[in-house]
Protein backbone atom coordinates (compact mmCIF):
# COMPACT_ATOMS: atom_id res chain seq x y z
CA UNK A 1 0.00 0.00 0.00
CA UNK A 2 0.98 3.40 -0.71
CA UNK A 3 0.07 5.77 1.83
CA UNK A 4 0.05 9.54 1.50
CA UNK A 5 -0.49 11.73 4.82
CA UNK A 6 -0.79 15.58 5.00
CA UNK A 7 1.50 15.62 1.95
CA UNK A 8 2.21 19.28 0.31
CA UNK A 9 4.46 20.42 -1.91
CA UNK A 10 5.29 24.09 -2.81
CA UNK A 11 8.19 23.80 -5.18
CA UNK A 12 11.03 27.26 -5.19
CA UNK A 13 9.07 29.50 -6.86
CA UNK A 14 5.96 29.51 -4.60
CA UNK A 15 3.75 27.21 -6.93
CA UNK A 16 2.43 24.98 -4.76
CA UNK A 17 1.72 22.17 -6.84
CA UNK A 18 0.22 19.45 -4.38
CA UNK A 19 -2.24 20.60 -1.49
CA UNK A 20 -2.66 18.25 1.52
CA UNK A 21 -2.65 15.46 0.07
CA UNK A 22 -4.02 12.40 2.32
CA UNK A 23 -4.93 9.64 -0.17
CA UNK A 24 -4.10 5.36 0.02
CA UNK A 25 -3.17 3.66 -3.09
CA UNK A 26 -4.18 0.15 -2.17
CA UNK A 27 -1.72 -2.88 -2.53
CA UNK A 28 -2.49 -4.61 -5.78
CA UNK A 29 -4.71 -1.96 -7.11
CA UNK A 30 -4.25 0.53 -9.84
CA UNK A 31 -4.90 3.65 -8.74
CA UNK A 32 -5.55 6.36 -11.78
CA UNK A 33 -4.87 10.30 -11.10
CA UNK A 34 -6.66 12.00 -12.91
CA UNK A 35 -7.08 16.34 -13.52
CA UNK A 36 -6.78 19.25 -15.67
CA UNK A 37 -3.15 20.17 -17.08
CA UNK A 38 -1.19 21.38 -14.09
CA UNK A 39 -3.06 20.06 -11.31
CA UNK A 40 0.13 18.18 -9.72
CA UNK A 41 -0.36 14.84 -10.91
CA UNK A 42 3.16 14.33 -12.29
CA UNK A 43 4.20 15.66 -9.04
CA UNK A 44 2.18 13.42 -6.88
CA UNK A 45 3.37 10.41 -8.86
CA UNK A 46 7.10 11.85 -8.64
CA UNK A 47 7.10 11.97 -4.73
CA UNK A 48 6.45 8.03 -4.65
CA UNK A 49 9.66 7.96 -5.95
CA UNK A 50 11.98 10.60 -4.05
CA UNK A 51 12.50 12.11 -7.91
CA UNK A 52 10.34 15.36 -5.70
CA UNK A 53 11.04 15.94 -2.56
CA UNK A 54 7.29 16.69 -0.15
CA UNK A 55 7.87 20.09 1.13
CA UNK A 56 5.69 18.37 4.37
CA UNK A 57 3.41 15.28 5.30
CA UNK A 58 4.81 12.00 5.13
CA UNK A 59 4.17 9.45 2.26
CA UNK A 60 4.80 5.55 2.99
CA UNK A 61 5.50 3.15 0.96
CA UNK A 62 4.92 -0.55 2.09
CA UNK A 63 4.54 1.07 5.60
CA UNK A 64 7.90 2.63 5.49
CA UNK A 65 8.29 6.67 5.10
CA UNK A 66 9.82 6.77 1.51
CA UNK A 67 11.99 10.04 3.31
CA UNK A 68 13.74 7.97 5.54
CA UNK A 69 15.14 5.55 2.33
CA UNK A 70 17.98 5.72 0.32
CA UNK A 71 16.70 7.03 -3.00
CA UNK A 72 18.61 4.94 -4.83
CA UNK A 73 17.53 1.62 -3.37
CA UNK A 74 13.76 2.76 -3.42
CA UNK A 75 13.98 3.53 -7.14
CA UNK A 76 15.14 0.13 -7.95
CA UNK A 77 11.75 -1.52 -5.81
CA UNK A 78 9.28 0.79 -7.85
CA UNK A 79 9.08 0.60 -11.45
CA UNK A 80 8.64 4.09 -13.59
CA UNK A 81 7.30 4.33 -17.06
CA UNK A 82 6.97 7.43 -19.39
CA UNK A 83 5.38 9.06 -22.07
CA UNK A 84 8.08 8.88 -24.17
CA UNK A 85 9.63 5.16 -23.00
CA UNK A 86 12.54 7.46 -22.21
CA UNK A 87 14.57 4.19 -23.59
CA UNK A 88 18.51 4.50 -24.28
CA UNK A 89 18.90 5.50 -28.44
CA UNK A 90 22.43 3.81 -28.62
CA UNK A 91 21.15 0.46 -27.04
CA UNK A 92 19.46 -2.49 -28.84
CA UNK A 93 16.10 -3.02 -27.49
CA UNK A 94 16.94 -5.79 -25.00
CA UNK A 95 20.00 -3.99 -23.33
CA UNK A 96 17.93 -1.55 -22.75
CA UNK A 97 15.56 -4.00 -20.95
CA UNK A 98 18.76 -6.01 -19.53
CA UNK A 99 20.03 -2.37 -18.21
CA UNK A 100 18.09 -3.24 -14.46
CA UNK A 101 18.62 -6.57 -14.00
CA UNK A 102 23.01 -6.04 -14.80
CA UNK A 103 22.18 -2.73 -11.67
CA UNK A 104 20.75 -5.28 -9.94
CA UNK A 105 23.87 -7.64 -9.86
CA UNK A 106 22.93 -10.23 -12.20
CA UNK A 107 25.73 -11.53 -14.71
CA UNK A 108 25.49 -10.13 -18.72
CA UNK A 109 24.13 -13.80 -19.64
CA UNK A 110 21.24 -13.82 -17.27
CA UNK A 111 20.21 -9.92 -17.49
CA UNK A 112 19.91 -10.56 -21.17
CA UNK A 113 17.87 -13.95 -20.29
CA UNK A 114 15.23 -12.05 -18.30
CA UNK A 115 14.73 -9.01 -20.82
CA UNK A 116 14.53 -11.63 -23.18
CA UNK A 117 11.53 -13.01 -21.26
CA UNK A 118 10.23 -9.85 -20.10
CA UNK A 119 9.77 -8.47 -23.85
CA UNK A 120 8.00 -11.68 -24.36
CA UNK A 121 5.34 -10.99 -21.32
CA UNK A 122 4.62 -7.56 -23.03
CA UNK A 123 3.69 -9.19 -26.37
CA UNK A 124 7.20 -8.21 -28.44
CA UNK A 125 8.53 -10.86 -30.98
CA UNK A 126 12.42 -11.89 -29.74
CA UNK A 127 13.75 -10.01 -33.14
CA UNK A 128 12.57 -7.05 -31.29
CA UNK A 129 15.23 -7.45 -29.19
CA UNK A 130 18.30 -7.03 -31.59
CA UNK A 131 16.72 -3.60 -32.84
CA UNK A 132 17.55 0.01 -32.11
CA UNK A 133 14.34 2.31 -30.42
CA UNK A 134 14.02 4.28 -33.48
CA UNK A 135 13.60 1.03 -35.26
CA UNK A 136 10.22 0.48 -33.53
CA UNK A 137 6.75 2.05 -33.65
CA UNK A 138 5.09 4.37 -30.36
CA UNK A 139 3.27 1.67 -29.20
CA UNK A 140 6.34 -0.84 -29.26
CA UNK A 141 8.68 1.28 -27.55
CA UNK A 142 5.80 1.84 -24.90
CA UNK A 143 5.57 -1.91 -24.59
CA UNK A 144 9.76 -1.92 -24.26
CA UNK A 145 9.38 1.16 -21.95
CA UNK A 146 6.79 -1.05 -19.78
CA UNK A 147 9.12 -4.48 -19.87
CA UNK A 148 12.35 -2.23 -18.36
CA UNK A 149 10.09 -0.80 -15.82
CA UNK A 150 8.99 -4.69 -14.64
CA UNK A 151 13.09 -5.62 -14.60
CA UNK A 152 13.57 -5.62 -11.35
CA UNK A 153 10.10 -7.14 -10.25
CA UNK A 154 9.07 -4.04 -8.57
CA UNK A 155 6.02 -4.53 -6.33
CA UNK A 156 4.91 -0.94 -7.09
CA UNK A 157 4.55 0.68 -10.81
CA UNK A 158 4.49 4.08 -11.43
CA UNK A 159 3.46 5.01 -15.09
CA UNK A 160 3.40 8.71 -16.08
CA UNK A 161 0.73 9.19 -19.33
CA UNK A 162 2.43 5.90 -21.11
CA UNK A 163 0.22 5.40 -23.52
CA UNK A 164 -0.36 9.43 -24.20
CA UNK A 165 1.78 9.64 -27.22
CA UNK A 166 0.28 6.60 -29.30
CA UNK A 167 -2.87 6.48 -31.41
CA UNK A 168 -6.56 5.32 -30.15
CA UNK A 169 -6.15 1.30 -31.56
CA UNK A 170 -2.90 0.59 -30.13
CA UNK A 171 -3.76 2.33 -27.44
CA UNK A 172 -6.62 0.43 -26.51
CA UNK A 173 -4.29 -2.89 -26.82
CA UNK A 174 -1.78 -1.73 -24.73
CA UNK A 175 -4.66 -0.84 -22.46
CA UNK A 176 -5.57 -4.39 -22.40
CA UNK A 177 -1.86 -5.64 -22.41
CA UNK A 178 -1.82 -4.04 -18.99
CA UNK A 179 -4.71 -5.43 -17.49
CA UNK A 180 -3.90 -8.62 -18.53
CA UNK A 181 -0.58 -8.68 -17.16
CA UNK A 182 -2.00 -6.70 -14.21
CA UNK A 183 -3.88 -10.18 -13.42
CA UNK A 184 -0.80 -12.00 -12.96
CA UNK A 185 1.22 -9.55 -11.59
CA UNK A 186 -0.83 -7.82 -9.31
CA UNK A 187 1.54 -4.58 -8.75
CA UNK A 188 0.24 -1.64 -6.81
CA UNK A 189 -0.01 0.53 -9.94
CA UNK A 190 -0.21 4.66 -9.67
CA UNK A 191 -1.19 5.35 -13.46
CA UNK A 192 -1.52 9.29 -14.68
CA UNK A 193 -3.97 10.12 -17.73
CA UNK A 194 -5.99 12.98 -18.71
CA UNK A 195 -8.13 10.54 -20.94
CA UNK A 196 -10.98 9.51 -18.42
CA UNK A 197 -12.04 6.24 -20.37
CA UNK A 198 -8.52 5.18 -19.70
CA UNK A 199 -9.02 6.03 -16.22
CA UNK A 200 -12.28 3.93 -16.21
CA UNK A 201 -11.32 0.87 -17.86
CA UNK A 202 -8.06 0.54 -15.84
CA UNK A 203 -8.55 2.14 -12.15
CA UNK A 204 -9.61 0.15 -10.01
CA UNK A 205 -9.98 3.55 -7.98
CA UNK A 206 -9.48 7.01 -9.60
CA UNK A 207 -8.51 9.96 -7.88
CA UNK A 208 -9.59 12.93 -9.60
CA UNK A 209 -7.91 16.55 -9.09
CA UNK A 210 -8.38 20.33 -9.53
CA UNK A 211 -5.87 22.89 -9.83
CA UNK A 212 -3.59 23.71 -7.18
CA UNK A 213 -3.35 20.57 -6.28
CA UNK A 214 -6.22 19.46 -4.32
CA UNK A 215 -8.03 16.18 -4.89
CA UNK A 216 -11.79 16.30 -5.58
CA UNK A 217 -12.56 12.87 -4.92
CA UNK A 218 -11.67 9.45 -4.60
CA UNK A 219 -13.55 6.48 -5.30
CA UNK A 220 -14.02 3.27 -7.62
CA UNK A 221 -14.96 4.06 -11.73
CA UNK A 222 -19.02 2.89 -10.84
CA UNK A 223 -18.78 5.04 -7.66
CA UNK A 224 -17.49 8.26 -9.59
CA UNK A 225 -19.54 7.64 -12.49
CA UNK A 226 -23.24 7.40 -10.27
CA UNK A 227 -22.30 10.04 -7.49
CA UNK A 228 -19.86 12.79 -8.30
CA UNK A 229 -19.03 14.96 -5.38
CA UNK A 230 -19.58 17.88 -7.36
CA UNK A 231 -19.67 19.75 -10.51
CA UNK A 232 -16.50 19.89 -11.29
CA UNK A 233 -16.20 16.64 -10.94
CA UNK A 234 -19.20 15.66 -13.19
CA UNK A 235 -18.00 18.33 -15.95
CA UNK A 236 -15.10 16.28 -16.02
CA UNK A 237 -16.47 12.80 -16.08
CA UNK A 238 -18.45 14.26 -19.31
CA UNK A 239 -21.62 14.33 -20.66
CA UNK A 240 -22.05 10.54 -21.25
CA UNK A 241 -21.77 9.17 -17.68
CA UNK A 242 -24.29 7.05 -18.13
CA UNK A 243 -22.88 4.99 -20.86
CA UNK A 244 -19.07 4.91 -19.60
CA UNK A 245 -20.57 3.04 -16.31
CA UNK A 246 -22.10 0.93 -18.70
CA UNK A 247 -18.79 0.10 -19.68
CA UNK A 248 -17.78 -1.22 -16.20
CA UNK A 249 -20.69 -3.84 -16.33
CA UNK A 250 -20.55 -7.38 -18.64
CA UNK A 251 -23.44 -8.96 -20.85
CA UNK A 252 -23.37 -12.06 -18.75
CA UNK A 253 -26.41 -11.44 -16.72
CA UNK A 254 -28.89 -10.13 -19.59
CA UNK A 255 -30.98 -13.39 -20.59
CA UNK A 256 -30.97 -14.83 -23.87
CA UNK A 257 -33.24 -16.60 -26.59
CA UNK A 258 -33.06 -18.49 -29.52
CA UNK A 259 -31.95 -16.92 -32.97
CA UNK A 260 -35.52 -15.46 -34.54
CA UNK A 261 -36.39 -18.02 -37.53
CA UNK A 262 -38.92 -17.79 -40.60
CA UNK A 263 -38.90 -13.73 -39.51
CA UNK A 264 -37.92 -10.63 -41.43
CA UNK A 265 -34.86 -10.86 -40.84
CA UNK A 266 -32.36 -14.45 -39.88
CA UNK A 267 -29.42 -14.62 -38.35
CA UNK A 268 -26.67 -16.13 -41.26
CA UNK A 269 -24.70 -18.75 -39.89
CA UNK A 270 -21.71 -20.78 -40.91
CA UNK A 271 -21.57 -24.37 -40.66
CA UNK A 272 -19.42 -24.18 -37.10
CA UNK A 273 -22.55 -21.99 -36.05
CA UNK A 274 -20.57 -18.93 -36.22
CA UNK A 275 -23.36 -15.62 -37.00
CA UNK A 276 -22.18 -14.00 -40.34
CA UNK A 277 -24.16 -11.29 -40.69
CA UNK A 278 -28.09 -10.57 -40.94
CA UNK A 279 -30.22 -11.09 -44.06
CA UNK A 280 -33.68 -9.94 -44.62
CA UNK A 281 -36.61 -11.79 -46.90
CA UNK A 282 -35.63 -9.37 -49.63
CA UNK A 283 -31.69 -10.39 -49.59
CA UNK A 284 -30.62 -6.95 -48.04
CA UNK A 285 -27.69 -7.98 -45.64
CA UNK A 286 -26.62 -6.04 -42.68
CA UNK A 287 -23.36 -6.97 -40.85
CA UNK A 288 -23.27 -8.64 -37.05
CA UNK A 289 -21.08 -8.05 -33.76
CA UNK A 290 -21.60 -11.18 -32.05
CA UNK A 291 -21.18 -10.23 -28.55
CA UNK A 292 -19.92 -12.94 -25.33
CA UNK A 293 -20.26 -12.72 -22.36
CA UNK A 294 -17.51 -11.07 -21.24
CA UNK A 295 -18.39 -8.02 -23.36
CA UNK A 296 -19.39 -4.84 -21.89
CA UNK A 297 -23.34 -3.53 -21.94
CA UNK A 298 -22.25 -0.77 -23.45
CA UNK A 299 -20.84 -2.76 -26.70
CA UNK A 300 -24.76 -4.37 -26.32
CA UNK A 301 -26.20 -1.60 -26.67
CA UNK A 302 -24.83 -0.30 -28.96
CA UNK A 303 -25.12 -3.70 -30.67
CA UNK A 304 -29.13 -4.04 -29.85
CA UNK A 305 -29.17 -0.14 -31.77
CA UNK A 306 -27.40 -1.24 -35.15
CA UNK A 307 -29.14 -4.50 -35.39
CA UNK A 308 -31.66 -4.32 -37.57
CA UNK A 309 -33.91 -6.90 -35.44
CA UNK A 310 -32.31 -4.96 -31.88
CA UNK A 311 -31.14 -8.17 -31.10
CA UNK A 312 -27.83 -8.85 -30.01
CA UNK A 313 -25.87 -12.47 -31.44
CA UNK A 314 -24.31 -14.06 -28.16
CA UNK A 315 -21.52 -16.52 -28.58
CA UNK A 316 -19.27 -18.55 -26.76
CA UNK A 317 -15.92 -18.16 -26.63
CA UNK A 318 -15.28 -19.92 -29.84
CA UNK A 319 -17.45 -17.81 -31.54
CA UNK A 320 -20.38 -20.29 -31.83
CA UNK A 321 -23.49 -18.68 -31.74
CA UNK A 322 -25.65 -19.11 -27.91
CA UNK A 323 -28.95 -17.19 -28.49
CA UNK A 324 -30.22 -13.60 -28.95
CA UNK A 325 -30.72 -11.08 -26.39
CA UNK A 326 -33.40 -8.44 -26.82
CA UNK A 327 -33.21 -4.48 -26.90
CA UNK A 328 -35.44 -4.41 -24.61
CA UNK A 329 -33.77 -6.85 -21.89
CA UNK A 330 -30.34 -5.02 -22.44
CA UNK A 331 -31.87 -1.27 -21.57
CA UNK A 332 -33.74 -2.75 -18.50
CA UNK A 333 -29.94 -4.22 -17.23
CA UNK A 334 -28.49 -0.87 -18.40
CA UNK A 335 -30.60 0.79 -15.53
CA UNK A 336 -30.65 -1.82 -13.16
CA UNK A 337 -26.44 -1.16 -13.13
CA UNK A 338 -26.96 2.48 -12.69
CA UNK A 339 -29.83 1.88 -9.66
CA UNK A 340 -27.09 -0.78 -7.94
CA UNK A 341 -24.02 1.94 -8.71
CA UNK A 342 -26.25 4.23 -7.10
CA UNK A 343 -27.37 2.14 -4.00
CA UNK A 344 -23.99 0.88 -3.85
CA UNK A 345 -22.52 4.43 -3.60
CA UNK A 346 -24.23 5.40 -0.85
CA UNK A 347 -24.15 2.21 1.38
CA UNK A 348 -20.21 3.28 0.85
CA UNK A 349 -21.31 7.07 2.44
CA UNK A 350 -23.01 5.45 5.05
CA UNK A 351 -20.12 3.19 6.03
CA UNK A 352 -17.90 6.13 5.71
N1 LIG B 1 10.16 21.97 -10.84
C1 LIG B 1 9.12 22.81 -10.76
N2 LIG B 1 9.27 24.08 -10.37
C2 LIG B 1 8.22 24.91 -10.28
N3 LIG B 1 6.96 24.58 -10.55
C3 LIG B 1 6.72 23.32 -10.97
C4 LIG B 1 7.79 22.37 -11.10
N4 LIG B 1 7.26 21.20 -11.53
C5 LIG B 1 5.94 21.41 -11.66
N5 LIG B 1 5.62 22.68 -11.32
C6 LIG B 1 4.29 23.27 -11.30
O1 LIG B 1 3.47 22.55 -10.40
C7 LIG B 1 2.15 22.42 -10.91
C8 LIG B 1 1.80 20.94 -11.02
O2 LIG B 1 2.60 20.37 -12.04
P1 LIG B 1 2.48 18.83 -12.45
O3 LIG B 1 3.47 18.56 -13.51
O4 LIG B 1 2.51 17.99 -11.24
O5 LIG B 1 1.00 18.82 -13.05
P2 LIG B 1 0.26 17.72 -13.93
O6 LIG B 1 -1.10 17.62 -13.35
O7 LIG B 1 1.06 16.48 -14.00
O8 LIG B 1 0.21 18.45 -15.33
P3 LIG B 1 0.12 17.85 -16.83
O9 LIG B 1 -1.16 17.12 -16.88
O10 LIG B 1 0.13 19.08 -17.67
O11 LIG B 1 1.32 16.99 -17.04
C9 LIG B 1 2.12 23.17 -12.22
O12 LIG B 1 1.65 24.47 -11.98
C10 LIG B 1 3.58 23.19 -12.65
O13 LIG B 1 3.85 24.32 -13.44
Amino acid sequence: MIQFDAVHKRFPNGTTAVHDLSLEMPEGGVTVLVGSSGCGKTTTLRMINRMVEPTSGTIRVGGKDVTRQDAAELRRSIGYVIQQAGLFPHRTVLDNVATVPLLLGHGRRKARARAAELLETVGLTPDTGRRYPHQLSGGQQQRVGVARALAADPPVLLMDEPFGAVDPVVRTQLQDELLRLQKELSKTIVFVTHDIDEAVRLGDQIAIFRTGGHLVQCASPAELLARPADDFVADFLGAERGLKLLSLRTLADVPQGPAPEGGAWSLVRDEAGKPLHWRSTDGAEIPVRPLKDSDSLLAALDESIASPTGLTARVDADGVLTGVSSREDIHEHAGQAHTEARAHSSETEVAA
